[in-house]
Order: C-alpha cells, then sequence, then structure tokens
C-alpha cells in the first residue's frame, strides 16, 4: 500500500500545490508580522521575489525569511524608484538568481554585516551597481601587516602542539579553529558545528551603542520574532532603524569563527576604528620553544580522582582535586565561585604576598649579562579542575574553564578612548567565569624578540606573564619562564580593557592539565555582580611609575577614582600598588 497523496484516486496536484502555497504565504506574513510589518506592505515584495525565483518558496523562506526581510527593507530604501527596483537581481547577466542572493548566516542570526552583494535594479542593467546589504569587511585574519608572525608563520606541526584542552572543551571539533581563515569568510560554516549548551535564549541578541548604555534596540532571533518594544518611545530603535544601523555601522556575528560554544559578536557603529586585525584561537597554541609539558604520566595518581564518577561537587567527602584549594572545591555547585574562595583572591596583593626570584627571568631577558634584582611577583591561589585521568564526567562541577566560553559577549567600541572593549549581554552573578585569557604560549625570551623587533605600529599589545610560581623555583630555565601573547592570535580576552583595581573581574591562575605551574590557563571571572552592557575591565597590574619596562605603558583612561597612573588629570595615586603581572598592555 502506498502512502503518497499523489497516488490516491482523485488527486489533484493543482490544488494540493496552490493549497501549499497558500499556507506558506500565510507563514511568510506572520513571520513578517512578528517584525511589525504589515501582509500589506509584504504582499508586493513576496510577489516580487516569488517572480524572481521561479516560485522556489525555499529560498525565501530560508534563514526565517532573511531574503524577504532583505528584500522589504531594500525597496523601502529605494522608494522613490520602487517601480524600477522591484527585487533584487544578479546585476551580471539579468538572469534569475539560482540560489539565495545571500549567504546565510548560522542560527537565524541578524543580517549580517559582512556580506557585500551586488544587485541591480530589475529593469535597468545600466546603472552601476549598488551594494544590497553591509559593506564588506576585511578579513581578520592574520596578515601581512603583522610583522612579527609573518616573519615566520606557525607551522602545522607548531600548531598540532597547541595544549589538549581544545580537545577537552566542549568535546567537539572546530574546524579551522586555529587556521588562519578569516573571520569573515563566506565559506559556509561545517555543517558538523554544533553549538551545545545553546538555549534559545542564548540566540536572542541585544545591541547598545557603548558602555553601560542600555541597548538601544534588541531583536529576538531565535524563531524571527522580535521583541515587543521595538520602538523609539522606549529608547530601543524598531527593526526598521536596525536595518539603518546594520548598513551605516558594522556588525559581525560571530568573531570566533565558531570555535566557541557561543558566538560572540562585534557591535561598531562609529566605523571610526580600524578593525582589529588577529588570528581567533579558542584555547592556548604554542608557538615555539615554550616547555610545555603535559602527559597523564606526570599526574601522580593521588593528584587526581581517578574512582570519583559523575559530578565531584555532589560527594560527600571532596575528592583528590580538592586538595589543592585546601580540601574544598573553588566552584559551589551553581557554577560559580565560592564567596571565600573569590574574597581571598581580591585580597591577595599584600605585600607578603610577594615573592622574589633569585634570578628573574624579566629581568634577565631586558639585560642579560647584568639583570636588575627582581621586582616580585604575587603568590596566586590556584584552582585546580578534574581532567582527563579522572574519572568524573565533563559536566562535572569542578570543570569550569575547560568547558570554554557559556555566557553572550560582544565586542564593542568603547567611548573613552580605549579602543574595543568587551561587554556581557547578560547580567552575571558574583563568581561566574566570563572566559580564558587565551593566546601564543611563548618564552619569555621569545617574547622579548617580539618586543625588540616591533616597529611599534601594533597600538596594542596583549602579553601576559604566567608567573604565578616563578618565586617558587630556583633557577628557572627560559623555556620554563612563560607568557601569553594575544597580539596575533588570541580569543576575546584580547578585547578586555584595564581598570585600575576597581574592575569587575579578576584574573585567576587554573590548574587543568599540568601539576607544575610553569604552565596554567589564566581565567577570568567576575568580583562581583555585573549587568548586561556593563563593560568588563581587568586590572593588568600595571605599575604606571615603572618607566624601565621594555612595553611603554598606555595612558590610563579607566575612568576609575584609584586609577594608578598618575599622569592622567584627577587621578588619585593608588595606594595598592600592585605587581600582579608584569605585562604592559
Ligand atoms: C588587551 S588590549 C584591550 C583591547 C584594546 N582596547 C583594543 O582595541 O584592541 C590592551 C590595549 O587596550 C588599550 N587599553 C586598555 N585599557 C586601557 C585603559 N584603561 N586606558 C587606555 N587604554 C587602554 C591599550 O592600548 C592597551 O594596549
Amino acid at each position: 500500500m502506498t502512502t503518497d497523496p499523489r497516488a490516491t484516486k482523485g488527486y489533484d496536484g493543482m490544488n494540493d500545490s496552490r493549497a501549499v502555497n497558500d499556507s506558506r504565504t500565510v507563514k511568510a506574513y506572520d513571520a513578517m508580522k512578528d517584525l511589525g510589518i504589515s501582509k500589506e506592505e509584504v504582499k508586493p515584495v513576496l510577489r516580487n521575489l516569488l517572480k524572481v525565483y521561479d516560485k522556489n518558496w525555499e529560498l525565501i523562506e530560508d534563514d526565517n525569511y532573511r531574503t524577504l526581510i532583505d528584500a522589504y527593507f531594500e525597496s523601502k530604501e529605494d522608494k522613490p524608484e520602487e517601480h524600477k527596483r522591484k527585487a533584487p537581481i544578479n546585476s551580471q547577466d539579468g538572469e534569475r538568481p539560482k540560489q539565495k542572493l545571500h549567504v546565510a548566516d548560522r542560527d537565524n542570526r541578524v543580517p549580517s554585516a559582512v556580506k557585500s552583494i551586488e544587485v541591480l535594479p530589475v529593469e535597468d542593467n545600466d546603472k552601476p551597481p549598488k551594494t544590497l546589504k553591509q559593506k564588506s569587511i576585511k578579513s581578520f585574519q592574520t596578515s601581512s601587516s603583522h610583522k612579527l608572525l609573518s616573519q615566520r608563520r606557525l607551522s602545522d606541526d607548531e600548531r598540532i602542539s597547541s595544549l589538549p584542552s581544545m580537545a577537552a572543551r566542549g568535546q567537539k571539533s572546530y574546524p579551522g579553529a586555529a587556521s588562519s581563515a578569516g573571520l569573515y569568510s563566506e565559506e559556509p560554516s561545517h555543517p558538523s558545528i554544533q553549538r551545545k549548551n545553546m538555549s534559545s535564549d542564548q540566540h536572542q541578541k541585544k545591541i547598545t551603542t557603548s558602555g553601560t548604555e542600555k541597548p538601544k534596540f534588541r531583536v529576538g532571533t531565535a524563531s524571527m520574532s522580535c521583541n515587543g518594544s521595538l520602538d523609539a518611545s522606549n529608547g530601543n530603535l524598531s527593526i526598521k532603524s536596525l536595518s539603518k544601523v546594520l548598513k551605516s555601522g558594522r556588525y559581525v556575528d560571530d568573531i570566533t569563527k565558531g570555535s566557541e560554544n557561543v558566538k560572540v559578536s562585534l557591535l561598531d557603529e562609529t566605523e571610526s576604528e580600524e578593525f582589529p586585525k588577529f588570528n581567533y584561537i579558542p584555547c592556548n597554541v604554542i608557538y615555539q620553544c615554550a616547555n610545555v609539558n603535559i602527559s597523564l604520566a606526570r599526574i601522580a595518581d593521588e593528584g587526581c580522582c581517578a574512582d570519583c564518577s559523575g559530578d565531584c561537587l555532589s560527594l560527600s567527602f571532596p575528592c583528590a582535586c580538592s586538595q589543592e584549594t585546601g580540601g574544598e572545591f573553588a566552584y559551589s555547585s551553581n557554577g560559580l565561585l565560592k564567596e571565600k574562595f573569590l574574597t581571598d583572591c581580591i585580597n591577595e596583593p599584600q605585600a607578603h604576598h610577594y615573592v622574589y626570584c633569585k634570578e628573574c627571568p624579566i629581568e634577565r631577558s631586558k639585560n642579560e649579562s647584568k639583570p636588575e634584582p627582581c621586582r616580585g611577583h604575587l603568590v596566586r591561589k590556584f584552582i585546580k579542575e578534574c581532567w582527563k585521568k579522572c574519572g568524573c564526567d565533563m559536566q562535572c562541577g569542578n570543570r569550569v574553564v575547560q568547558r570554554g566560553l557559556s555566557r553572550k559577549l560582544q565586542v564593542f567600541l568603547t567611548d573613552q578612548g580605549k579602543g574595543w572593549g568587551v561587554r556581557s549581554l547578560e547580567d552575571l552573578p558574583k563568581g561566574s567565569f566570563v572566559c580564558e585569557y587565551a593566546g601564543e604560549i611563548l618564552t619569555n625570551t621569545e617574547l622579548y624578540d617580539r618586543i625588540v623587533m616591533s616597529t611599534g605600529n601594533d597600538r596594542h599589545t596583549y602579553p601576559v606573564t604566567l608567573d604565578a610560581d616563578w618565586g617558587s623555583e630556583v633557577g628557572l630555565k627560559d623555556e620554563e619562564a612563560l607568557c601569553l601573547d594575544a597580539t596575533h592570535n588570541g580569543n576575546v580576552a584580547r578585547f578586555i580593557n584595564h581598570r585600575c583595581t576597581d574592575s569587575n573581574l579578576i584574573d585567576i591562575p587554573v590548574e587543568v592539565e599540568t601539576p607544575d605551574r610553569h604552565y596554567y590557563h589564566l581565567a577570568l571571572f567576575t568580583k562581583r555582580n555585573v549587568s548586561a552592557y556593563e563593560e568588563l575591565t581587568w586590572d593588568y597590574g600595571i605599575d604606571f611609575d615603572d618607566h624601565t619596562h621594555p612595553i611603554k605603558a598606555f595612558k590610563c583612561c579607566c575612568g576609575s577614582a584609584l586609577c594608578r597612573d598618575k599622569k592622567q588629570k584627577g587621578s588619585r595615586s593608588a595606594k595598592t600598588k600592585k605587581l600582579k603581572h608584569t605585562n604592559r598592555h
């Protein structure tokens, strides 16, 4: 017996297809209604599209009717010549497009600002092509403008030597994650990339101008239904204005190239700043000489919880992995840092917490024959997470940093002269993990070679010294004195700006794969509750009075009452002169 309706007696193919089309039309009207666009307005646009696409509904329905939406806004923009400009048509040959004109983003997001498609009015192929969508945005890909890296690009072998946290994190493949593929590549993403742990709520997008301002418009995109408050009266822009902003400003849907669990957007409404050129990497990668020795054999059995299963946080007796944090885990069952642990970390920078190297790698790299005395390194509290030798599963509450990003972050252009910054699009409770500081793992010497070779054209620099345990070592070899440099290869943390003393984030060292402390992860957590759209900042630990440092300190515009940069008008000299990191940005 067949179940094909076309085989049943009396089947009227014509009527059926009309019925299907009618229901598709109704659905299209409904989708547009959700955006506040009436059926009457949509009708002529839809009719044109159906004509142009030869009734190929798939092309119109794809990406939650993105083509229809674009065509609608296009028709509005060109109202005076509407009679000419019925629908987008391929400008080159005037033929009907066989494919959709726009390259769609995943997850039905706001139309991406990164594609440029040229179209001509239907009946006037002589007119110069007009850009239908956003202007084309240059690739983020590491380019020849990166003087230091371009002299010696990472070889495949070096890339292979990237840390295993890559695999541990999120248990998924990262096609091209550490490659130099451009962030704005129009190549469709690999279909196998699935964003795990992503609720529909996480798809919601709010976009604001800058700093702690409330969003000017917010768009719900998961089901293509917009938030009801899309009007200017309550400070939000209408969906029509969204189209305009996307055309005048620049918006990037996901700077991570799909390599993180969640997307990280970038918004620049001013177009005043050049796009940063760097290669997005979700986790640290060894550049060349760093000795990062990761092997299961180096983790003693008593240093892991091989007998555990499930979630270590649910045990009545904390397992071996809690020893590092005094027999208690750093995290509580809600995934946040425990209050006491966080408070201890925040209160760390006190004089007695500094240790001094016998021969400091930093001073040695400045002057090898006659190094200056060590300026001190802060003794840090570490978090120790369960890892591969442990019996627990990936959802264990003592595996937070290794699971990667889970918050909705956005890179935006600050208006205080600090360049790009980062904000969260959702409220973050105190103790939340925000992101890791990821970059190339360099030896201290490699870093200083880079600095010396730099012509100073890199306005922003991004090295962080991994010196949390230097003081306990007698003769730290160069290949063990490590730092992270996110200038050319880094993650979202490379955009987080500095704020003296009262920043809302704190960096905490995290031991994951290796028990020695030459190499560790640097994770950023909230020090207090942080509201959505507040700029995220951390204290780089710069000593603004150290004029011998090879990296010249920037003029601090953090605006804090506790700003340590005395050059800044009105800034007070800080009581707490921190030397937490020796990095200079
Ligand atoms: C890690 S990057 C942060 C992202 C950077 N704003 C950008 O546009 O790429 C560090 C650089 O940002 C700038 N910056 C960060 N915090 C700043 C502050 N408080 N005042 C002035 N400039 C700052 C400095 O140029 C510094 O070298």
